[in-house]
């Protein structure tokens, strides 16, 4: 333990500094980016074609051959002289003389089609010399003649009829494939069918990766103590690879400078851009900032954008090559990636911008924000009956699901203090965003997700949105969802959900979930106890340290009943979820709490049972109709699913 001075030294070394002193809007620091930039198309190389796919044709591609490279047959018959046919019909055939060759696809043939003479030809087979038409097999008769076979003809002819000439398909010296092209299965078809085995390619930009932080771990390891796994480098390299760069990734780095720097400079040597991400804000731990503002000029061009998620974002470029570092925060990282970083790979891939597809929607709930930067809100869709509705998935930049899993982002300017419930917001799309088939907002249990695998397995995609029980309810009454799952316990009347019904809602029964205390295996204060007398006596003990939960949910309503206005040691520690109070728990932050069995179990704690809790659905009467919801309220009742959620330890309800 280091001596008083010496830890606050060490805490001013480590604490952030507003080092941010010349904070740029986004697109002010985009473009001064940009500027010092060489965003032409990287240098061309060869590939063949079954590497093709995916990269960018980087010169036109002209076809070395015909197609077809000779004049052929499309159909299986005779190949002859137009002229020769005039006037045949069923009435009055036509007589010619076969030649004695078979023109099979891929035999030259050797013998002209001379007047009055015709040669047996399949599809695909070479024109031969003297013909100038090819007649179907199904128009025509053999017979013996007295100089030997004979064919006779019932249709005439027109010159052309069933030839496809060479180069019809391709020319020769045309070009295939302009510069730019994006190579699919398509495009690969043609440069075979034109004799090109490779294609000349954009080459792909090089990106290295660093991840930066004492705490990260690579997935698959175990996890200490206070690690974090290292999602950033996983998520950048897969970005990086859809926008058609080829990822290097350079592994974790603690904040040490002497080892970060050799391997930033290992990766100006290795890569065409760099992207780091954390400790981007740090004051003690800021060594990326440090070490780039010696490796070479121009050197940092933007640290500070007046962003949210993304502020202490660093552009720089040393030399010729950019170099970025990016907040470690994941959800600050991948949008300031995807704003700044992404119209840099795309360029030098040859690609053209991202397509951005932006849709209008209303705010569902009003949506606070703190002036001075833009703020870009994530966002979850929900169809309601005039239109799409926004809601904000409210987890913040330190989330890794925010951006994953939300449709879209809209933008508070910098200037405003917040967005209003109900104001017209244009979201724009992330990746493929599309509404769910069945949206369900409210109070996320584990439960939901059996119901929603079964329905997934008929190809229907529901969503789950968390929002707690009171914010799914009020989304159910405005009719902004087709369901909310809930857990609400009336303190008056001790029972769960009906009492919160209004016009125009149903109730759905869902399942029950037991909840109880939960503490560490062993601990004699708790183990064999019953559930009440154990609050009773965890109460009244000033060790022994609670984790609560927040107002308004079922298990705090619960909580306060069994503790009869008992404040408890950590009462005011007030976590949102059963899996929070598990954590602290397991984890030794506090000793006891109230969460659900399941959420017990799969933390290894001990658990007394206490009450039962009931999770239902409110049900909008506008929405009963949808198919979707038929479908849930089906697989809700389905044994399989059932089952399911006994062997998850829910009582399903009814
Ligand atoms: N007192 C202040 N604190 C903070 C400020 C501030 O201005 N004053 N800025 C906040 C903002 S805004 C952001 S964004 C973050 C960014 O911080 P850093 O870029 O320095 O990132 P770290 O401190 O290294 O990490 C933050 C957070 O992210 C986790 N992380 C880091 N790397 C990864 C990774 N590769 N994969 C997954 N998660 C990662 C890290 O463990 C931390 O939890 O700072 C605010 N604080
Ligand atoms: O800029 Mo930070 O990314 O707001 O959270």
């Amino acid at each position: 333990m280091p001596d008083a001075p010496a830890l606050l030294d060490c805490i001013r070394r480590a604490a952030r500094q507003e080092q941010f002193l010349n904070i740029l809007p986004a697109g002010e620091a985009a473009a001064r980016f940009r500027a010092a930039l060489d965003l032409r198309p990287l240098p061309a190389e060869t590939v063949p074609l079954a590497a093709a796919p995916g990269r960018v044709v980087a010169e036109g591609v002209a076809a070395r051959a015909d197609a077809p490279p000779f004049d052929r047959s499309s159909v299986d018959g005779f190949a002859l002289r137009a002229a020769d046919t005039a006037g045949a019909s069923e009435a009055a055939p036509r007589r010619f003389r076969l030649n004695a060759e078979l023109l099979a696809c891929g035999t030259a043939p050797a013998i002209e089609v001379a007047p009055g003479t015709a040669t047996a030809i399949a599809t695909g087979g070479v024109i031969p010399r003297g013909a100038d038409a090819v007649v179907m097999i199904e128009h025509t008769a053999l017979e013996e003649g007295p100089e030997g076979p004979e064919m006779l003809l019932s249709r005439p002819a027109a010159p052309g009829q069933f030839i496809a000439h060479a180069g019809s398909d391709i020319a020769r010296g045309e070009t295939l494939l302009r510069a730019g092209t994006l190579v699919s299965s398509r495009e690969i078809g043609m440069l075979a069918a034109a004799g090109l085995a490779e294609v000349p390619v954009v080459r792909r930009p090089r990106v290295a990766v660093l991840s930066t932080g004492d705490e990260l771990v690579p997935p698959g390891a175990p996890l200490p103590p206070g690690g974090i796994y290292d999602s950033n480098a996983a998520i950048l390299c897969a970005a990086i690879a859809e926008h058609g760069g080829e990822p290097v990734p350079m592994g974790i780095f603690r904040d040490e400078e002497a080892a970060l720097e050799a391997a930033v400079r290992e990766a100006l040597g290795r890569a065409d851009l760099v992207v780091m991400s954390g400790g981007t804000s740090k004051g003690a731990g800021d060594v990326s900032h440090r070490i780039l503002s010696r490796l070479g000029a121009p050197g940092i061009l933007v640290h500070g954008v007046a962003l949210k998620p993304g502020k202490p974002l660093c552009l720089a470029v040393i030399g010729r090559t950019p170099v970025v570092v990016l907040p470690g925060f994941p959800t600050s990282a991948v949008f300031t990636f995807e704003e700044f970083v992404v119209p840099v790979i795309r360029a030098l891939a040859g690609l053209p911008p991202r397509e951005e597809t932006d849709v209008a929607a209303r705010l569902a709930v009003r949506m606070p924000s703190e002036p001075g930067r833009t703020e870009y809100v994530m966002v979850s869709l929900s169809e309601a009956e005039d239109g799409l509705r926004a809601f904000p998935l409210g987890k913040g930049s330190g989330s890794v699901t925010a951006f994953s899993q939300a449709d879209g982002f809209f933008a508070i300017p910098a200037l405003d203090q917040g967005a209003e419930a109900g104001a017209p917001v244009s979201v724009r799309l992330i990746g493929a965003a599309r509404p769910p088939d069945l949206a369900i907002i409210g109070s996320h249990c584990l439960g939901l997700d059996a119901v929603l695998e079964a329905l997934a397995a008929q190809g229907i995609r529901g969503r789950s949105l968390a929002v707690g029980s009171l914010g799914g309810l009020a989304a159910a009454k405005r009719g902004e969802c087709d369901l909310a799952g809930a857990h609400l316990l009336d303190p008056k009347t001790g029972s769960y959900n009906t009492p919160f019904l209004s016009p125009g809602l149903r109730l759905v029964p869902g399942w029950r979930r037991m909840q109880g205390v939960v503490f560490r295996r062993g601990d004699p204060r708790f183990e064999g106890a019953e559930g009440a007398g154990a609050v009773r006596r965890a109460a009244a003990d000033p060790a022994c340290l609670l984790v609560n939960r927040n107002a308004g949910s079922g298990t705090r309503i619960l909580l306060d009943g069994l503790l009869g206005g008992a404040r408890p040691a950590g009462y005011a520690n007030q976590p949102k979820s059963h899996n929070a109070v598990a954590a602290a728990v397991a984890q030794g932050r506090a000793d006891w709490g109230v969460a659900i069995a399941t959420v017990a179990e799969a933390y290894g704690l001990g658990f007394l049972p206490l009450a039962e809790e009931h999770y239902d659905f409110f049900l909008p009467e506008t929405r009963a109709g949808r198919p979707a919801v038929q479908a849930f309220l089906a697989a809700l009742r389905a044994p399989e699913v059932q089952a399911r959620l006994v062997a998850l330890g829910f009582t399903p309800a009814g």
